[in-house]
């Protein structure tokens, strides 16, 4: 369904019961809502699961950018607004676990527990971002699909039909959209307000991913007094594609271990 939030249109998938306890899934730059498909599924019973495309990605508009980490995080908390959601576990991956942060640092209330899978305060440098808009500018969204698989998956899962179907997902994604969150990315620093987060969180790191790799997730989680790290020892940048299940049931177990589940 379609919900408008602020000034854009934002694609928005909902199930379970709409008194179960809420969790929201926020996926990364250059996929869609999709991402979660196969993670869902082996989740525990009863739970209410948000899942929306971000700005500039799959079904949802793409406003001309660029776009601000605090204008993405708008969108998830009108989003919330919106659906009623309240107390919810945000689940972020990568750019989406930059908008949990930044999420759970506004809105409290809307927000009791964070997994951030594959994410950082920080991802990459305002001059690697740089460099790649320009690329993106100088040479279209084709020239990212190889560099980028070799970021997200593992040597083996490259090969996939998993792996291709993310290909084309990435080369779909609309260029403005796509360099409207890099922008985004590329002005965030959230060390200091997340340091501040006093909340139940998970960290989910893959052994194998190219773009924030496990030592960084480390470094975010460790600011957060009382997180924890799982390492995923076979997965790239995006577990919930190359293994749904094993992050089904990390995301599961923590659920059932903060009573939401
Ligand atoms: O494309 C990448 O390098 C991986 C990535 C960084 C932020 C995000 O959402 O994906």
């Amino acid at each position: 369904m379609r919900i408008e939030v602020g000034e854009i249109g934002v694609n928005v998938e909902v199930s379970g019961p709409e008194t179960g306890a809420p969790v929201v899934f926020a996926h990364a730059l250059g996929t869609d809502l999709h991402l979660w498909d196969e993670v869902l599924p082996h989740l525990p019973p009863g739970l209410r699961l948000v899942r929306y495309d971000l700005r500039g990605h799959g079904g949802s508009d793409v406003p001309p950018g660029p776009y601000s980490m605090g204008t993405l995080v708008r969108d998830a908390e009108g989003l919330c607004d919106a659906l009623e959601v309240r107390d919810a576990v945000f689940v972020g991956i990568s750019l989406g676990g930059l908008i949990a942060q930044g999420l759970a640092v506004k809105r409290l209330d809307q927000v009791r527990a964070l997994v951030l899978s594959n994410t950082a305060a920080k991802i990459g440098t305002r001059e690697t971002w740089e460099r790649r808009m320009e690329g993106i500018a100088r040479d279209g969204m084709e020239s990212l699909v190889a560099p980028t698989l070799e970021r997200w998956f593992s040597p083996a899962f490259r090969r996939s039909a998993g792996a291709r179907r993310w290909a084309e997902a990435l080369r779909d994604t609309p260029p403005e959209g796509y360099l409207g969150c890099c922008a985004a990315i590329a002005g965030t620093d959230f060390y200091t307000p997340t340091s501040g987060l006093r909340l139940s969180c998970l960290g989910i790191a893959g052994g194998h991913d190219g773009a924030t790799p496990p030592d960084l997730v480390r470094e975010t989680l460790g600011v957060i007094p009382g997180a924890r790290v799982e390492l995923m020892r076979r997965s790239g940048h995006l577990p919930p594609v190359d293994a749904p299940e094993d992050f089904a049931r990390l995301l599961g177990d923590f659920l059932r271990e903060i009573g939401h589940a």
